[in-house]
């Protein structure tokens, strides 16, 4: 499957990122990243576990401490006050009240997005739009402790998609899911680029990368690859393919380096 370019495509990128470099527990956990992520498209950020996916995303919402380099989001620099309302942020781990139904989990996240009496009508209408968008319309007066983990993560998702923000950032939101859960997540994904929302999407698995418009490849801190999922697997045949050839370049460049310098360790002795 592959999917054409979705909504419009803005001169001025929805993330643009140089240099932006994060330190966590005392050590580097990215590493002088420059990319963009385009307006109107779904990007895909993929690569293996504990690359640095999450942090990435926190440092784009304005989470993650310790961040340097050039990273602006929706023209502002990211954690800017004015991107608040402007970005839905979805973690792995879905963060709804257990003891509140879907509705009301939805409605207390609503009255802290769009507050006061005069929002009541607004706020019912986009709450009951993202409960159908995340096909959960019958599960809306269950409560969120008793619903299985792949209809939690998208009361999550839902939560995020209220006030319907310029930038969705979701790490991993298919984990987990069935197939026909998971193609209907990526369906309302492209969705809601063709209205013109930006989406960055995490995941390990590679089998996702085609869904995505672009895909960002990332390994221990690095990013390998920025291109679209075609060219990418044009060379190797598909894009585990490609991302397994980058990784063997990137260490056969690392132990050349690390071959260089023993060298000049021994001559200088
Ligand atoms: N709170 C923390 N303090 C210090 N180091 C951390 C912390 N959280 C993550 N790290 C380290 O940062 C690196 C990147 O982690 P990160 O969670 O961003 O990776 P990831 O690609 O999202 O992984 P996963 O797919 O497993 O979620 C890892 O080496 C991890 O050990």
């Amino acid at each position: 499957m592959n999917y054409s370019t979705g909504g419009a495509a803005a001169v001025q990128p929805a993330v643009h990122a140089a240099d932006l470099s994060v330190v966590r527990g005392g050590r580097p956990v990215l590493r002088g990243l420059g990319f963009d992520v385009p307006r109107g498209q779904v990007t895909g950020l993929l690569g293996p576990s504990g690359c640095g996916k999450t942090t990435l995303m926190r440092a784009i919402v304005g989470t993650q401490a310790k961040v340097t380099g050039t990273l602006q989001v929706l023209g502002h620099p990211a954690g800017a006050p004015e991107l608040r309302s402007r970005i839905g942020y979805v973690t792995q781990d879905p963060s709804v009240y257990d003891d509140l139904t879907v509705r009301q989990n939805l409605d207390y996240f609503a009255a802290i997005l769009d507050p006061g009496r005069a929002a009541a009508a607004r706020r019912r209408d986009d709450v009951a739009r993202v409960i159908a968008e995340v096909d959960l319309t019958s599960h809306a007066d269950a409560l969120a402790g008793a619903l299985s983990g792949g209809q939690r993560s998208r009361v999550s998702l839902a939560v995020a998609l209220l006030g319907s923000p310029e930038l969705l950032v979701l790490d991993e939101p298919t984990v987990g899911l069935d197939p026909v859960l998971r193609r209907d997540l990526w369906n309302l994904f492209h969705a809601i680029a063709d209205r013109g929302a930006t989406l960055l999407v995490s995941s390990h698995v590679m089998d996702e990368a085609e869904r995505c418009h672009r895909l960002l490849l990332m390994r221990e801190g690095a990013i390998l690859a920025d291109d679209t999922p075609d060219a990418l697997s044009e060379a190797s045949g598909s894009v585990e393919s490609a991302f397994l050839h980058l990784v063997d370049e990137a260490d056969a460049h690392a132990n050349a380096d690390d071959t260089t310098t023993a060298e000049r360790q021994e001559q200088a002795r």
